[in-house]
């Protein structure tokens, strides 16, 4: 078992499969990008395999997040898929995109053996995407969220970060497109975790405005339990989702509702490193150790180790807090 200090068991592995992206959204990236990764230090499928597998097998992992960077950029995306899905026990398989390119991979994902999916939109104004992520490209996200759906990757998931004097009055038209076409919004706290260094606490759309937006729907108290789960969910009155099920709404206040103390996290970036937690300052290198002939065991030890070590939480509000080195897309968010 992945174990820390604190009596946390983490079984919920986010692997970063590349930093690269074809977007610039500007609370991740600078316009001009970041210095990619090289190619030798990425991690080679069979690694990426090799990796979940042993998480998977040895340490007690029952669910596997493929992100990025964009996660469709990387070749090898269905394969992996594949190579997870035929695991025993096997694990739920999910990708957060930002859609683009799903409109030709959500079948082929679905077919791999991919459950679920998350597509990231903060706007439906082709004109604010422009200028939140730098690309025209707001079409093909919407027709990458229909394919999604229509592939079965269900529930789909929309993640949107509202920022002050861009889209912060965006939410609850937001809201309403998820509820026409069943996918599950979701809105979340921005975090200082931009490559740019700029995230500034006074700046953030907090879950308590985003919820004051939110009022006139009328929001319920979900009565089925969060868990693990970042989200904190509402039902939406009078209206069901595409299952059938009542419809919900999520609000993910990682600044302002932290939920670290239910953390069951491990994360392992596109160039095989281990952590803790999203805000770890410290990481453990198993592509150094897989690439000097570690034995699996060898290798969940390492893991084993590095877990040990997470701390409580993310201390954003401690007076030492330290915004980690990497920024989220070369993490994996
Ligand atoms: N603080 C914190 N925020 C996280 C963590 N994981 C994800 N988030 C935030 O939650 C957002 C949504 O994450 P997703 O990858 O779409 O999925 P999820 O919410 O973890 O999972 P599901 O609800 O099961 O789909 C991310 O964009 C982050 O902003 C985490 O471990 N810690
Ligand atoms: C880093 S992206 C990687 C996957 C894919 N490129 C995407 O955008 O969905 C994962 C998620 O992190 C979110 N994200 C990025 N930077 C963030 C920040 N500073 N604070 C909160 N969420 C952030 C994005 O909105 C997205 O939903
Ligand atoms: S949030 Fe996702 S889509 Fe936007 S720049 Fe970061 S990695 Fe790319
Ligand atoms: S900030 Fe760290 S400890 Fe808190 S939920 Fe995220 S990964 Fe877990």
């Amino acid at each position: 078992m992945l174990a820390d200090r604190f009596g946390r068991v983490a079984t919920d592995l986010r692997v970063s499969l590349t930093d690269r992206c074809n977007l610039r959204c500007t609370y991740c990236m600078p316009a001009e990008g970041l210095a990619w990764l090289p190619r030798e230090e990425q991690l080679t499928d069979d690694e990426v395999n090799r990796l979940v597998r042993i998480g998977v097998e040895l340490l007690g992992i029952t669910e596997v997040r493929f992100t990025g960077g964009e996660p469709l950029l990387r070749r090898g995306l269905v394969g992996i898929i594949q190579a997870a899905a035929a695991l025993t026990p096997r694990p739920r398989l999910m990708v957060t995109t930002n859609g683009i390119g799903l409109e030709r991979m959500a079948v082929p994902l679905r077919e791999a053996g991919l459950d679920r999916i998350n597509v990231s939109l903060d706007t439906l104004d082709a004109e604010r995407f422009q200028a939140l992520t730098r690309r025209d490209r707001l079409a093909d996200v919407l027709v990458g969220l229909e394919a999604a759906a229509s592939a079965g990757l269900t529930p789909v998931k929309i993640n949107t970060v509202l920022m002050r004097g861009i889209n912060e009055d965006e939410a609850p038209a937001l809201l309403r497109f998820a509820l026409r076409y069943g996918y599950q919004q979701r809105f979340i706290e921005q975090m200082p975790l931009d490559a740019q260094h700029q995230w500034d606490r006074h700046e953030m759309v907090t879950a308590e405005e985003i919820l004051a937006s939110l009022a006139p729907f009328g929001l319920q108290a979900d009565p089925v339990s969060r868990g693990t789960a970042p989200a904190e969910t509402w039902l939406v009155p009078g209206h069901l989702d595409a299952a059938g099920e009542p419809a919900r709404v999520g609000v993910i206040g990682s600044v302002t509702r932290p939920f670290c103390g239910d953390c069951d996290r491990t994360r392992l970036t596109a160039d095989g490193q281990v952590r803790n937690c999203l805000f770890a300052t410290e990481e453990s290198d198993l592509r150094k150790l897989m690439r000097g002939g570690a034995s699996d065991d060898d290798l969940a030890e390492a893991w084993r180790v590095a877990m040990r070590g997470k701390r409580a939480g993310h201390g954003i509000d401690d007076p030492s807090f330290l915004q980690p080195a990497r920024p989220m897309s070369a993490i994996g968010g």
